[in-house]
């Protein structure tokens, strides 16, 4: 029997250009690429947009990753050396690739855990003095190993630990790969389908399946994730409602596990009104209220001043666009930097009114646990 391998599968110690997969297909884009820079999204769309009406795009791909504030600059790529394939069911097995871990030698925390519960107090006062509705504040951690890490081995155990999210890997931001298994789909486009699944309200996975149970229940009543979570769906469907003219999303969020986590899920979808490509729909809504807060310009400035480190791609998206406008765009969560010998991860939660400082910080230790399990420093 001829074994099936899958474009990740089959990397060897090579690193990929971009790469990008969801339950039911993987790209892989490689070799020579088209910078396109922007100064803005405004720029970026302003490009995107002649590309696609003078033709530019045919046979090709745009791939790439928009940073988490939109006032900055970045670069997208085009290119025509691409391929993609179906993923039927395919066993992941993830002890395949057990082999090869190093440990570190050295975990630092950017910023210090009483830093971030701070910042979150900080963040409730201006909440009850209705300075916004919601915020999201994340930390991140810095691991430091003996050596250079081998990237294709942490990129095949991210691949096969995500069997129902989106893998992403790339390289063509400097010298570092940013990879990570997101679960959360900022925006998907095919002809005038669109769709978008935020995620927002979150509970560690439990230890064993009765109390993986009861944190599931106690999620779906708690009425802080609920309203943590409608807070998102408002947003989303507010900017769908503009631009589609059928509109579907149940008034009851679903339940979406991961490894590690559950969270609350929405799947918001809408017909266009009129043909729009996946770049301008991307930019309309990013960065949403799962990632940023309500209202966004003051609670992303209010971010840079309480988090005190620079997010760049991290809470950016990652995707694609094709010669029609299609496409998919998730967003940059449960991912890392690894730059030879040092990687650095980041998690954040949602505050609002009710926020418990201690318990944000620990659901930021449960989502940084994603990226701990894939490079083989925790088990679970
Ligand atoms: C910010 C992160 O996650 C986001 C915040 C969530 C929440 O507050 O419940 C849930 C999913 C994501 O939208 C992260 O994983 O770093």
């Amino acid at each position: 029997m001829i074994k099936y391998k899958t474009f990740i599968e089959d990397l060897n110690c090579e690193k990929p250009y971009f790469y990008f997969s969801t339950p039911q297909y993987e790209l892989l884009a490689d070799g020579l690429m088209y910078e396109m820079n922007f100064s803005d999204f405004t720029a970026l769309r302003k490009k995107v947009n002649h590309y696609l009406h003078s033709d530019g795009l045919r046979g090709k791909v745009l791939v790439g990753a928009i940073p988490f504030d939109s006032n900055l600059p970045g670069s997208v790529f085009l290119t025509s050396n691409w391929k993609i394939d179906c993923l039927g069911y395919n066993n992941r097995k993830i002890d395949e690739w057990q082999q090869n871990i190093i440990q570190p030698i050295q975990l630092r925390e950017v910023p210090e855990c009483e830093e971030y519960t701070e910042a979150v107090r900080m963040a409730v006062k201006d909440i009850n003095e209705k300075v916004y509705k919601k915020i999201v504040l994340a930390r991140g951690l810095e691991i430091i190993y003996q050596e250079d890490i081998e990237v294709s081995h942490i990129l095949k155990r991210i691949y096969s630990s995500n069997q129902s999210g989106y893998t992403y890997a790339t390289n063509i931001y400097g010298d570092y790969t940013l990879a990570g298994a997101s679960p959360e789909m900022l925006i998907s486009k095919r002809d005038r389908y669109i769709s978008s699944n935020p995620l927002a309200g979150s509970r560690p996975r439990g230890k064993n399946c009765e109390e993986d149970e009861r944190y599931a229940e106690e999620l779906c009543k708690s009425e802080k994730d609920l309203c943590e979570h409608s807070i998102v769906v408002e947003y989303i469907s507010s900017k769908f409602k503009e631009i589609c003219k059928e509109l579907h999303f149940s008034q009851k969020p679903s339940l979406l596990k991961t490894k590690q986590m559950w969270h609350l899920s929405t799947i918001i979808s809408g017909t266009l009104l009129a043909d729009t490509n996946v770049i301008d729909l991307a930019t309309l809504i990013h960065p949403t209220p799962a990632i940023c807060g309500v209202p966004v310009d003051k609670t992303r400035n209010r971010i840079k001043e309480l988090e005190g480190f620079n997010r760049n791609l991290y809470t950016g998206i990652i995707g694609w666009c094709d010669e029609n406008g299609d496409g998919d765009w998730a967003i940059i969560l449960r991912g890392s930097e690894i730059y030879r010998n040092r990687v650095n991860i980041f998690a954040g939660a949602g505050i609002v009114k009710d926020s418990n400082p201690a318990e944000e910080l620990a659901e930021t230790n449960a989502k940084l646990s994603t990226m701990l399990f894939n490079l083989g420093i925790i088990k679970k």
